[in-house]
């Protein structure tokens, strides 16, 4: 037997294509925004450079089989976790995987797709941060975020126009949901590196963020962007984390003047080093709107990937 294996070693020890590849993970509840960041990025970039997917794609059961079932998709069991685990093992050498798809317009299961790694992979869902296994993947990690309140109108809004559910079948969910949220994905916000939400400040009705920079990664030098001339856009404090270690929160305003808020962009942009106008897709939420607050941490993040 361990001569096959070391056989085996010998056959398959093929240089990895691309050379190395830089793994990302966004993570969190349902419709707290993973997909709208994601899609973003992918498109400022381009396939060629970042490709993603979702871990929705790993769901055992198709809506109608869920229907009889104990748990939601929440829930582990309701997910093939340990081949998405080594899906993650293969795609960081750079080796192609042919992944499930679970198709959300109707919730049916669908055919294998074939997944080629490009020099970037951002793995968005539910799950990414599940286990130590799947987080030893990654280079940098991020979870979203936003109050309940928020995320529960996001939620009800999408899946009622986009998924094909009443507001009520919605609601219902939510509620049988949440003991699994409590116990299986709000804790890998504990395991993330950036920590994302989105959330009004009291009075107004537009949404700022608020990114906390765990030190678990190197983060950008914003000592040249934080300036007077950017204050009303963003700054920058040392708070509290959950855990009650010091860590730093940058608070981006939702209100800011747009002049102030694109300084912050061009600023971020002219950092990452890729030269150009800054992607008209970053920022965006729809065909008609645009949130700087996204933009900025979508800088944040492209930040990470082009220099980690
Ligand atoms: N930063 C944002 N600002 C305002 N609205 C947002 C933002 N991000 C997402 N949304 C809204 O929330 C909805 C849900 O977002 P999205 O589909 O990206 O969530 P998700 O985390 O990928 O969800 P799921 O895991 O259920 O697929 C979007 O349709 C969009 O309208
Ligand atoms: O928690 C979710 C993440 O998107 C979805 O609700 C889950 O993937 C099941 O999908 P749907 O009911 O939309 O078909």
């Amino acid at each position: 037997m361990p001569h096959r294996i070391a056989a085996i070693q010998k056959l398959t020890a093929t240089e990895p294509h691309p050379e190395r590849v830089a793994m990302f993970a966004i993570a969190g509840d349902s419709a707290s925004g993973k997909t709208t960041l994601t899609k973003g990025l992918v498109e400022a970039i381009g396939t060629h450079r970042i490709s993603s997917f979702c871990t929705d794609d790993y769901h055992r059961y198709d809506r109608k089989e869920r229907k009889n079932l104990p748990f939601t998709p929440l829930n582990p069991e309701c997910n093939y976790l340990e081949i998405m685990e080594q899906h993650l093992q293969l795609l960081i050498l750079g080796q192609p995987i042919l992944k499930p798809k679970y198709h959300h317009a109707d919730g049916t299961l669908g055919r294998p797709e074939l997944f080629i790694p490009s020099e970037i992979v951002i793995v968005e869902g539910l799950f990414p941060l599940w286990s130590k296994l799947s987080r030893a993947t990654f280079d940098v990690t991020a979870y979203l975020d936003p109050p309940e309140t928020v995320r529960r109108a996001w939620k009800i809004a999408r899946d009622t126009t986009k998924r094909g559910y009443t507001t009520e079948q919605v609601l219902s969910d939510l509620e049988q949901r949440e003991p699994e949220s409590e116990k299986y994905i709000r804790p890998q916000r504990a395991h993330a590196d950036l920590v994302i939400s989105f959330a009004p400040v009291e009075g107004r009705s537009s949404l700022s963020a608020t990114i906390l920079l765990r030190p678990t990664v190197p983060q950008p030098d914003l000592h040249d962007i934080l300036t007077p001339a950017t204050r009303d856009a963003a700054h920058i404090k040392l708070i509290r984390d959950q855990d009650g270690k010091p860590v730093d929160a940058l608070h981006i305003h939702g209100h800011a003047p747009e002049a102030a808020s694109r300084l912050v962009e061009e600023k971020l942009w002219e950092k990452i080093g890729l030269g150009g106008d800054i992607p008209a897709s970053l920022g965006r939420i729809s065909s008609t709107e645009r949130s700087a607050p996204l933009a900025i941490a979508q800088l944040i993040i492209l930040h990470h990937m082009i220099h980690c």
